[in-house]
């Protein structure tokens, strides 16, 4: 395993120390929350009793690979704990999420939990958001109008391609990663993609994670919310 793996497996083992007995658990996307998935599914096998909420086709398929007993989100009043990756983060819990094109669903679970733990390696630390492109989620009739949309908010947009064809979501629509630069303003520019007709989602987290545990070499750095 590489040190970015490791510092993700030592994060992920420090935060499912939050799961408690019978805990609704929102499962994340992604190689990190791949070992958080993995530690839970160690858990139930020695008696914790949980139910996973998924935040994408990946993770369902893994998570009831693993043994881990699944709600479908449509069917989920609340969430108890989430633990899920993402792509950058600053200090203040703002996240860039969505690298993997689950951000719709990671969003709506991140909204419906009570407390949103993300897990990350010491790579996605930033003094500012915006070294990566922020995913956006769009149907996709509505293309050439949120490009011309987000160009008025001063962000490049490029289609994610996948083997030559258009990346699709889990919900069918596809992703436009958008160049904002650094962004000195993540809540104002988060309401602004809000607002545009045609995006099902964005991947600016303001103000959703309660943690985030970090794993920096053999150790983890916690940043909480005040
Ligand atoms: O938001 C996500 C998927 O949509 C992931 O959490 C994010 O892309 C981080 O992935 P990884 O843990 O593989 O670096």
């Amino acid at each position: 395993m590489d040190n970015r793996d490791l510092e993700k497996q030592i994060a992920a083992r420090e935060a499912v120390k939050f799961i408690r007995q019978n805990d609704i658990v929102g499962l994340g996307t992604g190689s990190t929350a791949f070992f958080a998935i993995q530690e839970i599914a160690l858990l139930v096998k020695n008696g914790l009793k949980i139910k996973g909420v998924p935040t994408s086709e990946n993770t369902a398929a893994l998570a009831v690979s693993l043994g881990i007993e699944l709600l479908p989100l449509e069917e989920v009043k609340g969430i108890d704990i989430t633990i899920d990756g993402a792509d950058e983060f600053d200090e203040q819990l703002n996240l860039v999420k969505g690298g993997g094109g689950a951000l719709f669903r990671e969003k709506i679970v991140a909204s419906l939990t009570k407390n949103e733990i993300i897990i990350a390696d010491s790579g996605k630390l930033v003094k500012q958001l915006g070294k990566f492109k922020v995913p956006v989620e769009v149907v996709p009739l509505a293309l050439n109008y949120v490009l011309q949309q987000l160009a008025e908010l001063n962000g490049k947009g490029e289609v994610r391609m996948k083997d030559n064809a258009r990346f699709i979501t889990d919900n069918h629509n596809i992703i436009v990663d958008a160049d904002f630069g650094l962004i000195t303003d993540a809540t104002g520019l988060a309401e602004s993609l809000n607002r545009i007709e045609g995006v099902l989602a964005h991947g600016l987290f303001v103000q959703l994670a309660s943690k985030v545990i970090m794993g920096k070499g053999t150790q983890t750095i916690i940043y909480a919310k005040n």
